[in-house]
């Protein structure tokens, strides 16, 4: 099994979520079983986007568990809309959210941590080869929805790695892969190939980290390995190995 991670770029449109769906095709070939994890659809703009439905209201900013629910519908019409796309390709899934994704948080809201109960999502997946996740949210126990933070999709690909015990994390992105710099940044950046967590962790004290900081520690501390991959490219990308 392996976790695919798409983020907001990687499922921005149809011509990018047929990108995605060519991953998926090769991740079930070389790893049996694909469990995709999708962030809100585009960047500030976009009008799915987590940015432009946190923006719908300003009242949205006063009142955090209804900031979470508004947030969350962004993951959450991602996952259905790749769902349909998968299907509409031959490719049987299983859109997993809510109770059956088997994905807890707990926490303030906007800031949540995440828990994954690996029995549970393996139940809701039956016998399909691909799953489809909306990133960055979970339930409580007290059935509330919260969020774990901007860019949390990539934590919540990480815990779904640790708990299912997956070959790896891999994360689809708008860069070849990590580079010495942001390259929007600095054109002279330069690929890296490899990388270990403590190498990489220093590169992600900026404003749009190539992953989610919080993320990167979980994968150190529970030695997940990560690839962080162009979604439209055919690079090698960049391996982060225990
Ligand atoms: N060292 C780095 N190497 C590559 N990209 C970086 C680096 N530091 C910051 N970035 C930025 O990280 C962004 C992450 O890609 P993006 O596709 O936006 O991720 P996601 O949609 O999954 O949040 C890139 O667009 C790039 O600007
Ligand atoms: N959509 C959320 C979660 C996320 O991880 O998004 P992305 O993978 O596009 O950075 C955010 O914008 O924070």
């Amino acid at each position: 099994m392996i976790i695919q991670k798409f983020g907001g770029i990687a499922v921005r449109d149809s011509a990018a979520r047929k990108h995605c769906i060519r991953h998926i095709i090769r991740g079930i070939q070389e790893h049996g079983r694909v469990i995709a994890v999708v962030s809100a659809m585009g960047r500030a703009g976009d009008p799915h986007s987590t940015d432009s439905l946190l923006c719908v209201s300003s009242a949205l900013k006063e009142t955090p568990h209804a900031s979470d629910v508004a947030a969350a519908c962004g993951e959450l019409l991602s996952s259905a809309v790749l769902s349909a796309e998968l299907a509409a390709a031959g490719i049987r899934n299983e859109l997993l959210y809510g109770t059956r994704s088997g994905i807890t948080s707990e926490g303030p809201f906007g800031a949540a941590g995440l828990r994954a109960d690996p029995h549970r999502l393996l139940a809701s997946l039956g016998d399909a080869s691909v799953g489809v996740v909306p990133g960055f949210l979970g339930m409580g126990a007290d059935g509330l929805i919260r969020t774990t933070g901007r860019g949390g999709s990539d934590l919540t690909a990480v815990v779904l790695a640790k708990a299912l015990d997956a070959d790896a994390a891999e994360f689809f992105k708008d860069v070849p892969g990590i580079m010495t710099a942001d390259p929007g940044q600095d054109p002279d950046a330069e690929m890296i190939g490899s990388m270990s967590y403590s190498e990489l962790v220093p590169l992600l004290s900026v404003r749009r980290p190539v992953i989610q900081k919080k993320a990167a520690l979980y994968a150190a501390r529970a030695q997940v390995p990560l690839h962080i991959r162009s979604y439209s490219g055919c690079d090698q990308g960049t391996w982060i190995l225990p």
